[in-house]
């Protein structure tokens, strides 16, 4: 089979401050996140769905949040490992799918530089990096923003 599809889902509760990371892109916010890492879902969920794809476990596998070392890491280095664990296993990311939900912040003001910035860190072209995003219409832990979540779906293609 030359083809592999990954899924990926993320959450991380709302807390003290004035951001949030989404995609790599520091999004201003009335809230922060509550996270041993940066905290950024699009990127937990993305590497969780290039990790799917191979069957290598998952992103706490990798970073377990007990290491010290990930305290306040910057998500972009989990993504560019799992990138590199893609390529060194003989596979190419496709494209990938993510989805936000959240109410607030809005998505769509920021979703090209995410794009943009995951492109760069996977090395291959913006069209092949979607981010959108969706509210859960005011339902569940996001509706009441308690909480942010990302979906994430990739597809890897043998080199
Ligand atoms: N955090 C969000 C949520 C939504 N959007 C954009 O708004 C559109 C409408 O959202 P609904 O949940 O009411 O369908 C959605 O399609 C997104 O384009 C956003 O940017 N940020
Ligand atoms: C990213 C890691 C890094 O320790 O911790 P968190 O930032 O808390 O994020 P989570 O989505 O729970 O993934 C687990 C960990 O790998």
């Amino acid at each position: 089979m030359n083809l592999r599809i990954g899924h990926g889902f993320d959450v991380h509760a709302f807390g003290d401050g004035d951001h949030v990371m989404l995609g790599g892109v520091r999004v201003p916010h009335v809230r922060g996140v509550v996270a041993h890492s940066d905290g950024d879902v699009v990127l937990h969920a993305l590497c969780d769905a290039l990790l799917g794809a191979l069957a290598l476990g998952d992103i706490g596998q990798h970073f377990p949040p007990s290491d010290m070392r990930w305290k306040d890491a910057n998500s972009i280095d989990f993504l560019r490992h799992c990138h590199a664990l893609v390529r060194e296993h003989g596979w190419m990311l496709g494209n990938a799918d993510i989805t936000v939900l959240c109410e607030r912040p809005k998505v769509g003001p920021h979703a090209q530089a995410m794009r943009e910035t995951i492109a760069i860190a996977c090395g291959v072209a913006v069209d092949a990096i979607s981010v959108k995003a969706t509210t859960t219409e005011k339902l569940g832990f996001t509706g009441r923003e308690e909480g942010i979540a990302a979906e994430a779906v990739c597809l890897l293609v043998r080199e």
